[in-house]
């Protein structure tokens, strides 16, 4: 057998073992995280069992929080504090309560006054927090963002937000490798979100379950690193845990100068740049399952239906539900098209819109910016337009906007120019849609109710969605601008005059950190203070906790709808709660109530017997998918239901349901499924029995068996906490962590602790350096 060094590796193979701290039998790993992201929503609960565990943050210095998802995108000038800015009650507490939290645990934080504050997703590449080669996770979905640097990068929930507070340690398995290569050349016009929408067209909003998306090919080493990351952002969409590209000359050139990026020209750079260059995939490196594209297929792309899959060419018309594959199809299509108020057969082009959103996560950043503005540039946003919106994605990208004078350019065609923030993409804040109306936006999610209650989203790329405002339609941007080549090719350019703050890119880069620095303390609500060491004084306690689950017996609820994403099983609205309980009132809102809030009598659980339903039986493909929100496992289990049962799940929302001791069950099986989906369609009892993996049905007889890992198992059936068992790994963490501050010294939170005068590293132990970091020598059985 050759060894695991000489084996060919992808470069998701290459991190992945790079981060393993230890590793079971079973394939169940610790993986060691080196950038945590936090934001307000989904942090409250995290940091409330961080306390009421009597646990510190461990890596203060390799966490960074903001607010984005709440706050308005209103002019800031009277702003003095977060607690008078927000009016809306819930999101003001939710805001508040993460203020609270990092200055309590000592967290550098981005507040409202700071000009660095913005979309997590873009201030933690803008400012070289992601770097290559590192695992970034945060709790939301799109983190799969700065997988465009070589990062290995994904969502996870609540409960891991407070697994990697406590111990900078994740449990995990891992993926499969996917390979999307896009060759050729982008036609004038095309850009790299006509690209991640014609992929997930292709491969559909399951292709990637399971799997870890690398995108290579020309096309994409082409691409500027925003047009990577607006691919790797939606590679959720997809529904693979992250998505990849190999970092390179285009990474590295981004990476210079900036504030937390190790400081360029240094050795320190250049042996992180060498390391950087050693992730890319063998040649010879094999791949679960390969997507080849020809980049000429692709053209101006947008969406009709409400998941992110139903695309068509801006040149095409509404498609007929009726022509679809299976009568489920048939029945969702039909769904949508009245949702989304269209007529089959519609040219896409004669679709009226009431309002334009550019902004978002995917496509909220400067190049973005830039490409929309030469659209609109001397034109006038049409009469029909109720609002048209420009949010940028951070305080950096706007002000750089403003000196390129792209602001003058969009409000003299009639945008409104916004303060930073999550604002339209998913209206926690006061952006939304009314009912009924249609919106194009450069957003990545078009589920119902997303933007706002029965709102109609349509996806497209910046320059699309700025055409289809000066159009009044959505239009093809080809017939408004004359293009001489691809935007996203010109736009790798960073220009000399960038005014990024700590964006120097080119030889006093080292000037430029200190003159940010000093710039920062100006900008920032609060100090970057955190502490240097690493916190380990946390108790090794038992590890318990949760519910066990052995045995349940109980009706079980029909569903037959595919892809139930986690904005309907809990809209957004009620995401602005700071604690775990409570929701199951809410559960699948907009399916269980009209709009007047009375009882839809037609809709599953208002009906007996499923009212008191403690499991669901879903047939339709893909429950789960989309947003990282916990809150979808814990409206579920407030309202009672502890199994949910379904074909495939998406992966973020499958290991939240663990996390709060409940079991979802994949079936493959479609026959075995179908016998379980009878019984519950009889509303007869069934029993999931966990310790011997069967489910029977009322008469105690077996319908069939299922799989479940041993791992998940072993906690469910014993109600353990796993944080407590990380904990109790301690020493293989501290042994990580100095073989790492050796190895990679450019991760130990330099940038926050060079304040501090200890010259930008941890000091650590100075050990042999251990091959168990390495991930493949010392497997152990399950226990920990
Ligand atoms: C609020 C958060 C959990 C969520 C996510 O994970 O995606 C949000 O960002 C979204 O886009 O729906
Ligand atoms: S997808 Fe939207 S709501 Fe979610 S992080 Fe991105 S901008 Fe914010």
């Amino acid at each position: 057998m050759p060894s695991a060094e000489s084996t060919p590796r992808t470069l998701y193979d290459k991190v992945f073992q790079a981060h393993i701290v230890d590793e079971k039998l079973d394939g169940t790993i610790l993986l060691y995280i080196d950038r945590h992201l936090v934001h307000e929503v989904t942090s409250p609960q995290a940091f409330e069992g961080l306390e009421n565990a009597g646990r510190q943050v461990r890596r203060p210095d390799c966490t960074l929080a903001t607010t984005d998802h709440n706050v308005p995108t209103t002019s800031r000038k009277t702003l003095k504090d977060i607690g008078s800015f927000i009016k809306e009650d819930d999101s003001r507490t939710q805001c508040v309560t993460l203020e609270e939290n990092v200055k309590k645990f000592g967290i550098t934080y981005f507040g409202l006054s700071d000009k660095r504050q913005g979309i997590v997703h873009v201030i933690g590449p803008e400012q070289g927090f992601t770097l290559p080669g590192t695992t970034v996770v945060c709790g939301d979905s799109h983190t799969s963002t700065h997988g465009a640097f070589g990062a290995l990068a994904f969502g996870i929930g609540t409960s891991e937000v407070e697994h990697v507070l406590a111990t900078q340690c994740l449990i995990t398995k891992r993926s499969k490798n996917m390979r999307v290569q896009v060759d050729g050349e982008l036609a004038p016009g095309v850009s790299s979100k006509d690209v991640i929408l014609h992929v997930i067209g292709q491969i559909g909003t399951a292709g990637g379950t399971g799997a870890v998306i690398e995108f290579c090919g020309s096309v994409i080493r082409s691409l500027s690193i925003e047009a990577r990351m607006s691919i790797c952002n939606m590679s959720i969409e997809a529904g693979a845990r992250a998505g990849m590209v190999a970092p390179d000359e285009i990474t590295f050139e981004y990476l210079k100068g900036r504030p937390l990026a190790p400081k360029y020209g240094s050795d320190e750079w250049n042996k992180a740049v060498a390391y950087w260059k050693s992730l890319a995939s063998d040649a010879d490196a094999k791949y679960d399952i390969d997507v080849f594209i020809d980049g000429k297929d692709i053209i101006p792309t947008v969406t009709w239906g409400t998941s992110p899959e139903d695309v068509v060419p801006i040149t095409g018309v509404v498609p007929d539900p009726e022509t679809f594959a299976t009568e489920g199809k048939k029945a969702a299509g039909r769904r949508m098209i009245e949702y989304m108020g269209l007529v089959p057969g519609t040219k896409m082009e004669d679709i009226e819109v009431d309002k334009v959103f550019i902004g978002s996560c995917t496509n909220s950043r400067i190049e973005d910016l830039r490409a929309a503005a030469q659209v609109v540039k001397g034109k006038k946003v049409a009469a029909n337009i109720k609002r048209a919106l420009i949010v940028p994605g951070s305080g950096l990208v706007k002000d750089q906007a403003e000196a390129e004078g792209l602001d003058k350019i969009f409000q003299q065609a009639g945008f409104e120019w916004r303060e930073a923030g999550c604002s339209m993409c998913l209206g926690m804040n006061p952006d939304i849609l009314s009912p009924k109306e249609r919106c194009a936006s450069t957003s990545n999610r078009n589920f119902e109710g997303r933007q706002g209650a029965q709102g109609r989203t349509h996806l497209m790329s910046p320059v699309m969605a700025a055409a289809a405002a000066i159009v009044g339609k959505l239009a093809d941007v080809r017939k408004l601008t004359e293009y001489k080549s691809s935007p996203h090719v010109e736009a790798t350019i960073i220009p000399e005059t960038s005014t990024i703050p700590g964006h120097s890119p080119r030889a006093h880069a080292d000037e430029s950190i200190e003159e940010d620095d000093a710039q920062k303390d100006k900008l920032t609500d609060q100090p970057l203070d955190s502490s240097p060491q690493v916190n380990t004084s946390l108790p090794k306690t038992a590890a318990a906790g949760l519910p066990k689950f052995l045995s349940l017996k109980g009706i079980a609820a029909p569903m037959e709808k595919e892809n139930i994403d986690t904005d309907a099983i809990i809209p957004k609205q009620f995401l602005k709660t700071i604690k775990r309980t409570g929701l199951g009132s809410a559960l699948f809102y907009e399916m269980r109530y009209n709009p007047d809030g009375t009882e839809n009598a037609s809709f599953v659980l208002n009906r007996d017997p499923y009212r008191s339903a403690k499991i669901i039986v879903c047939t339709g493909a893909n429950f789960g998918c989309g947003s990282s929100r916990e809150h979808a496992p814990w409206a579920l289990n407030d309202f009672g239901v502890k199994c949910v049962i379904a074909p495939s799940f998406a992966d973020i929302f499958f290991n939240n349901s663990f996390k709060n001791g409940m079991l979802p069950i994949p079936m493959k099986d479609a026959a075995a499924l179908e016998r379980v989906h009878a019984e519950a369609v009889a509303g007869r009892e069934i029993e999931v029995d966990l310790p011997n993996q069967l489910i029977k049905d009322s008469e105690g007889n077996t319908l069939c068996s299922f799989e479940v890992e041993e791992f998940r198992k072993h906690c469910l059936v014993n109600g353990l906490d796993d944080i407590g068992l990380t904990m109790q790994m301690e020493d293989k963490i501290a042994e990580y962590e100095a073989c790492m501050s050796q190895q990679t010294p450019w991760l130990d939170g330099r940038a926050y602790l060079k304040r501090k005068g200890q010259g930008g590293k941890l000091v650590a132990k100075a050990v042999p350096v251990p091959k168990t970091n390495r991930g493949e020598e010392k497997k152990e059985p399950l226990e920990w």
